[in-house]
C-alpha cells in the first residue's frame, strides 16, 4: 500500500483535531474540506470569519464540516485563561501584555490551542515564513523529552523512490552535536514513514578526501551519532554521489556500509539542506513533503510557502499520524 494510503487508513475515524492558523487561504481551505469529508481529520480554521466565508464562496468550498474560529470573537474569559497559561508556560520570560499581544497572532493562538490540548496538532506556513510559524512552537510546545533541538525533515518521493532529507528547515549552522542529533531524529522519522534508515552524513568530502573544518564537523558529528545510536546505520563523511551511487561508493568509500544505498541524507547546514531539497523538487521532479518538524513535544508542521493544496493535504495527514503516535 502506498505511504499516504497507509497513513490515511491509520488516522481515519480517529478524530484527530488539527488547527490551521492560515484559514483564510484557499489552499488551506481546500485541504481542510477534503480532510473533513473523508473523516481523516477534524480541521479548525483560524481567521476572519467574513474573509474565510468569502474565500470559500469564491472557490465553491462547503465548510460545513469545518470549525472556524475568529480570534476577534473568541470569548474573553477563555482568551484570558489562554493569556495566563502562556505567561505561566514562559516562566518569567514573557509578561501578560506581551502574551496578550502574541495571542492576537494566529500562529501563537493556534500553538496555544495545541499546548492546551484543544487541538492535537498545527499546520501552518503556507503564508508565513518558517521563523513565524516555528518560533511559537519552540517557545511554547518546546522539545520532546530526549531532544535538545528541533530540526526539519522532508520526505522526498518520486514514483517508488522515497528518501529523507534533513535538516532543510531549522538549524542554520548546526555544530557537530546538533548534526548528530539531527541524524538520529531523521533515522526515527524514516522508520515512522516506512523506511529502514541508512543515514549518510553529507559533505563535499568522502572519507578524508578533503581537509577542511567544515568536513571535520561532519566527521565529528558522524562519530557522535554512531556513539549515541550504535544500532543505527550511520556513516560519513560522504559526498552525495558516494552516498547514493553504488558505482561511486565502490570507488570512493568501499568500506562504508551505508555508501551506495543511503536513504536518509543529513546535510551539513541549512544552506545546503534547503537548497538541496528544492533542487530535487524543482529539477528532479521529486514531491517534497514537509518539513516535518522532528524533536518537538507535539506535532507542528511548517509548510513551504510554495505549497499547493495537495501538499497541505498530505502534510496534514502526516501531522495527524504523528499526533496518533504521540
Ligand atoms: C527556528 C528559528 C526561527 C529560531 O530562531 P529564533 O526565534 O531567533 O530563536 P531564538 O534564539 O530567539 O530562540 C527562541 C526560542 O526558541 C528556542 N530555539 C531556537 N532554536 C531552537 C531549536 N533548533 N530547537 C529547539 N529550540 C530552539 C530557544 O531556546 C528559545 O526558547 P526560549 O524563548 O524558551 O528561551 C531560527 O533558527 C530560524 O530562523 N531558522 C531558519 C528558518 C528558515 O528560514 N528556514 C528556511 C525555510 S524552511
Ligand atoms: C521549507 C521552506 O523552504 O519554506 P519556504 O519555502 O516557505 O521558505
Amino acid at each position: 500500500m502506498e505511504l499516504f494510503e497507509q497513513l490515511s487508513t491509520r488516522i481515519k475515524g480517529q478524530g484527530k483535531v488539527l488547527v490551521f492558523p492560515e484559514g483564510e487561504d484557499a489552499r488551506i481551505q481546500g485541504a481542510a474540506v477534503r480532510l473533513a469529508a473523508s473523516d481523516l481529520v477534524k480541521p479548525i480554521l483560524l481567521g476572519d470569519q467574513a474573509t474565510i466565508a468569502a474565500t470559500a464562496a469564491a472557490n465553491h468550498f462547503d465548510l460545513s464540516g469545518v470549525q472556524v474560529i475568529d480570534l476577534t470573537e473568541y470569548p474573553q474569559d477563555a482568551f484570558d485563561r489562554m493569556v495566563n497559561a502562556l505567561v505561566e508556560r514562559r516562566n518569567g520570560k514573557t509578561d501578560a501584555a506581551t502574551a496578550e499581544k502574541w495571542l492576537g497572532d494566529v500562529n501563537y493562538f493556534g500553538t496555544m490551542m495545541v499546548y492546551l490540548g484543544l487541538a492535537d496538532g498545527l499546520v501552518s506556513g503556507a503564508v508565513h515564513p518558517t521563523s513565524d510559524t516555528v518560533r511559537p512552537a519552540l517557545q511554547i510546545i518546546k522539545t520532546a523529552q530526549g531532544s535538545s533541538r528541533i530540526s526539519g525533515a522532508f520526505i522526498m518521493q518520486r514514483a517508488e523512490e522515497r528518501y529523507i532529507f534533513a535538516d532543510a528547515a531549522i538549524n542554520i549552522d548546526p555544530d557537530a552535536a546538533t548534526l548528530a542529533e539531527i541524524a538520529i531524529q531523521s533515522a526515527h522519522t524514516a522508520k515512522t514513514f516506512g523506511l529502514e534508515p541508512q543515514v549518510a552524513m553529507l559533505s563535499f568530502s568522502t572519507k578524508g578526501s578533503a581537509k577542511a573544518p567544515q568536513a571535520n564537523k561532519v566527521i565529528e558529528a558522524t562519530a557522535l551519532a554512531q556513539q549515541a545510536a550504535p544500532t543505527l546505520a550511520i556513516d560519513g563523511e560522504l559526498q552525495f554521489d558516494a552516498a547514493f551511487s553504488k558505482t561511486v561508493a565502490a570507488a570512493k568509500a568501499p568500506e562504508s556500509s551505508v555508501a551506495g544505498h543511503a536513504n536518509v541524507f543529513v546535510f551539513p547546514d541549512l544552506q545546503s539542506g534547503n537548497i538541496g531539497y528544492k533542487i530535487a523538487q524543482r529539477l528532479g521532479g521529486f514531491e517534497a513533503i514537509g518539513p516535518i518538524l522532528q524533536g518537538l513535544a507535539a506535532p507542528v508542521a511548517d509548510l513551504s510557502r510554495g505549497a499547493n493544496e495537495e501538499d497541505v493535504y498530505k502534510v496534514a495527514i502526516i501531522t495527524a499520524a504523528q499526533a496518533l503516535e504521540a
